[in-house]
């Protein structure tokens, strides 16, 4: 059984206050998940979420981090900064940072590297846009977005690693890739991450699925063999709907 992870990506939604809110509705309907609980506030909800959630059974994350330690880069935020808030796992090359963005996979690579380097476990997001899906090359973009982003990632920090799939086409737009799609793609990332390191590291790596999750097709996703959990936009913004995701197996 993979450590599986149930987690919420709030993006730009919430206040400081809305968000320390929205924790503390979350908190007690989660309390007793049987896997794994994260959700990822903007930046500036952080600190008030983190106090929130202090001690309990729910992980704070970051949505993104600067790939540099400190300096002059007005405008971000550094790992430091993240672990002085209580961070520990944050989410890099998410769609929303390399499409709208244009964040690369080169830059992504330092992003997981530095979070690596400081303890922090990244959640290395990966998936194909409509075009490329339909031009056959959804498994080539997963791959080279894989190979890329883990260049420099040793098989000892793979244990740190996860991965999320989200097929592009499926993030906001209430269309969920079918159960099998979604597999088949977490199946060949699965094979494709045994051949950069190996069979035993593919096996242990949690794979989460993102992309139209909800309470109603968390549990169809979740029985699949490949997929360990999901990596929530919209179902998360509300405590009810995040807490049945959360307790999907119940
Ligand atoms: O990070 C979360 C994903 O982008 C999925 O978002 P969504 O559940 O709103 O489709």
């Amino acid at each position: 059984m993979r450590n599986y992870l149930i987690a919420g990506n709030w993006k730009m939604n919430k206040t400081p206050s809305e968000a320390a809110a929205l924790a503390k509705e979350i908190l007690p309907l989660v309390k007793d998940a049987d896997y794994r609980v994260m959700v990822a506030p903007s930046f500036v909800c952080i600190p008030a979420v983190a106090s929130v959630l202090k001690g309990s059974n729910v992980i704070v994350a970051a949505q993104n981090m600067a790939g540099t330690e400190s300096g002059a880069f007005t405008g971000e935020t550094s790992v430091l900064m993240l672990k002085d808030l209580g961070v520990e796992m944050v989410i890099l090359g998410h769609s929303e940072r390399r499409h709208i963005y244009g964040e690369t996979n080169e830059q992504i690579n330092e992003k997981v590297k530095l979070a690596l380097s400081h303890g922090l476990s990244p959640v290395l997001c990966i998936g194909e846009l409509l075009e490329e899906r339909e031009a056959g090359k959804a498994e080539s973009v997963c791959f080279e977005q894989l190979e890329k982003g883990l260049v420099g990632v040793s098989e000892s920090d793979m244990d740190r690693v996860i991965i999320a799939y989200e097929p592009v086409w499926a993030i906001g737009t209430g269309k969920t890739a079918t159960p099998e799609d979604a597999d088949a793609i977490h199946a060949a990332c699965r094979k494709k991450i045994a051949s950069l390191y190996s069979s035993s590291v593919a096996e242990k790596v949690v794979i989460q699925y993102g992309g139209s999750m909800n309470p109603s097709n968390v549990k169809t996703l979740m029985a699949m063999e490949n997929i360990d959990g999901g990596l929530i936009g919209g179902a998360s913004l509300k405590a009810d709907s995040f807490a049945e995701l959360a307790n999907f197996n119940k």
